[in-house]
């Protein structure tokens, strides 16, 4: 009775901890000790879920946007882009990219092209009669022409360039998945090589690349030959009126760019400011309760009203400064006319050009400049075009210190299966200083089982990643059948072994290829090869029981935990391994299972080398030696039964494992 008051006093004590931002609910939920973490549960369970505020959402978001440009930043200045590398990715295109890149500089012709030929009919009106019907006919047949010569050119230029993008894009995607792959393990801890950050990475990085080629390059292509034919043809038809229109450029830019940064500045305050008001309605809706209790909903709303009406101000001044910006970046086009037709007139005035000249000169620019409009769409993100290049040519350059496309080193035949570890001494990668294994020695027969026991983080699991050089020691040596892990051709050295971990990993496909794909040729595994080892694996009879047997999709099968675990057990003997390792492979199992799972277990290691880490010991007991380890090193290694006799560790951890079950 007093324990059930006190824990119920405790309990309300904890629900105080509602009172915290979610942003600090999550973190502290984060950081609870397994005890407190099961105070916290029980709370979130009593209170309504928690409801993300819009202001602290975004300000979370407008953070990542300035970190993200931070990061960019940083690659941009350190590294450097070889623009060469860049074409080289597209060389194999070259014939595509060719006619692409005609068809390109045609493009780029068409509207200058378009302006001379206006100025030129201009001069047909002073003919007459059948002179001026030839004249409008001919006229007539080149616009026909144009027109048609633009479907054909623009077909051929984007659809070359599309195409080519598309290619460069598989590539990318392709080497940059073979890349990833190829890393080692250390390389995979790194949060920075996070699952999301790596899906991210494959699936956004090439289409990125992409703005650096592909149509963006068209595009620019179409740009340098509009603005280039453009200018070339004005100042060849009057260099002085063309001047001035030079001198009236940086007016333009202003113009434009002043308009970019009111509307930025402007929309950032229009997020804020909704989402401020979006946070009063939050709170509302969060305390709902109290709101109703209160008979406070006529003042929440106009709370709300008050608080939409500042985004609604923002939002309108946006649209009219919007307005007035557009507005006027196009005013200044016409003023520029307005200047030039005005200089062309002096110009005539003075003799310095011709009539004819101005016209030209004139509608040359005018034409060139819509030329410079549609290809000005080109642009993308530059900027993160060339970090996602820096990177993609990062990862591909990178040469893993492990790595497994490397197809050297030793490939020894007829192996027995003997591991040890010598005078180890171990640290991750990614944690340097927490040293894991200190002067660590096992060793593992060729036939034998090895148990691995000891308390949670001691070290077992990383001594199972040793054996399969996921990881090297700092110092000490790794020995699979006498020799160095380093000196092993590594995929040999991997396709000795095989590795059944606490959770089953399937991947997509049907039972037949998960089994299938333990095998180093999973082509070469015939159907009697899967059923046998379906068999040791005690799955058999499950399996052919499915209305599609072994073509059953993983996905759809519905298999149990232990059912997944057992077709797991059939891949590791699909590869035929030397040696079994077993990480806890029953853990996750319920009693019924684990028992299924274990028989097949003691099945799968009959003639190999089985090291295995167990938590529950009484799946040990028939192991030939045990090694128990404590932070890193073996205090104490033997039988079950020499081990009991020591009265050490092992002797202590059975008695708790016995006390666990009696208590249960
Ligand atoms: N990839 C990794 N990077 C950094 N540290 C790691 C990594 N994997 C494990 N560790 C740390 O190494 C230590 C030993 O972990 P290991 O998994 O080998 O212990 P264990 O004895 O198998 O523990 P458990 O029985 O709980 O599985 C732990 O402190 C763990 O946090």
């Amino acid at each position: 009775m007093y324990a059930g008051l006190v824990k119920a006093q405790e309990l309300k004590g904890a629900t105080g901890t509602s009172k915290l931002a979610p942003a600090d609910l999550a973190a502290r939920r984060a950081s609870a000790t397994p005890s407190s973490a099961t105070t916290v549960v029980t709370v979130a369970k009593d209170k309504k879920p928690d409801v993300i505020d819009p202001k602290v959402a975004l300000l979370a978001e407008l953070d990542k946007e300035k970190r993200e440009k931070a990061e960019m930043e940083r690659i941009l200045r350190e590294h450097s882009l070889s623009l060469w590398r860049v074409v080289k990715l597209q060389w194999k295109e070259w014939p595509v990219l060719v006619v692409g890149i005609f068809m390109g500089t045609l493009n780029g012709l068409i509207w200058p092209a378009f302006g001379l030929v206006i100025s030129e009919m201009l001069d047909m009106f002073k003919y007459t009669g059948q002179e001026l019907q030839d004249k409008a006919f001919f006229w007539f047949m080149v616009f026909l022409g144009l027109g048609l010569g633009n479907v054909v050119i623009n077909l051929f230029q984007f659809g070359c360039f599309g195409i080519a993008g598309e290619r460069l894009t598989r590539r990318i995607r392709e080497t940059t998945f073979a890349a990833m792959l190829r890393q080692e393990m250390g390389w995979f801890d790194d949060e920075k090589h996070g699952t999301g950050a790596l899906t991210v990475q494959l699936s956004e990085q090439a289409d990125l690349i992409q703005n650096l080629t592909g149509p963006n390059a068209a595009n620019l292509l179409q740009l340098v030959v509009a603005m280039g034919a453009a200018i070339g043809l004005a100042f060849y038809f009057s260099w002085q009126l063309t001047l001035v229109v030079f001198a009236c450029v940086p007016v333009i830019a202003l113009g434009s760019m002043f308009e970019a940064k009111i509307m930025q500045g402007a929309l950032n305050k229009t997020r804020l400011a909704y989402a401020e008001a979006g946070q009063s309605a939050c709170d509302a809706i969060q305390n709902i309760v109290m709101v109703k209790a209160l008979a406070r909903e006529e003042y929440f709303d106009k709370d709300y009203l008050r608080r939409v009406k500042v985004p609604y101000v923002a939002g309108v001044r946006k649209a009219v400064i919007g307005a007035w910006g557009f507005g006027f970046s196009q005013a200044v086009q016409f003023w520029v006319y307005s200047v030039a037709f005005y200089a062309g007139y002096r110009f005539v005035e003075q003799n310095s050009i011709q009539t004819g000249d101005l016209f030209r000169s004139i509608f040359v620019i005018l034409f060139g400049t819509i030329s410079f409009a549609q290809a000005a769409t080109f642009g993308g993100n530059i900027q993160k075009a060339k970090v996602a290049a820096i990177t993609y040519f990062d990862l591909i350059d990178r040469v893993p210190p492990i790595d497994s496309a490397n197809t050297d080193g030793l490939k020894p035949v007829d192996v027995a299966g003997n591991v040890q570890v010598e005078s180890g001494t171990f640290s991750y990668p990614m944690r340097p200083d927490a040293t894991i294994l200190r002067d660590f020695n096992i060793e593992a027969l060729a036939g034998k089982t090895v148990a691995l026991v000891g308390p949670s983080g001691s070290g077992k699991s990383s001594t199972l990643a040793l054996a399969l050089r996921f990881y090297e020691l700092q110092l000490g040596v790794t020995k699979v059948e006498g020799y160095d892990v380093k000196e092993w051709n590594l995929a040999h050295l991997r396709e000795q072994m095989a590795v059944v971990l606490q959770d089953p990993t399937l991947f997509m496909g049907t039972i037949r290829e998960n089994i299938a794909y333990g095998h180093p040729d999973p082509d070469s595994v015939t159907e009697a090869d899967i059923e046998r080892c379906a068999r040791m694996a005690n799955i058999h009879e499950f399996i052919a029981a499915l209305p599609d047997g072994y073509a059953t999709p993983v996905s759809s099968s519905q298999l149990s935990g232990g059912q997944k675990q057992r077709v797991c057990i059939a891949r590791a003997l699909v590869r035929n391994p030397r040696i079994l390792l077993l990480d806890e492979a029953t853990a996750a199992l319920d009693s019924q299972a684990e028992r299924v799972v274990q028989a097949a277990l003691d099945v799968a290691s009959q003639g190999r080398t089985t090291i295995t880490v167990a938590h529950r010991l009484a799946t040990i007991q028939n192991a030939d030696v045990i090694f128990v380890i404590k932070r890193g090193h073996v205090v104490e290694q033997g039988t079950h039964d020499e081990l009991l006799a020591m009265r050490g560790l092992y002797h202590t951890l059975v008695q708790k494992q016995q006390l666990g079950a009696a208590a249960k």
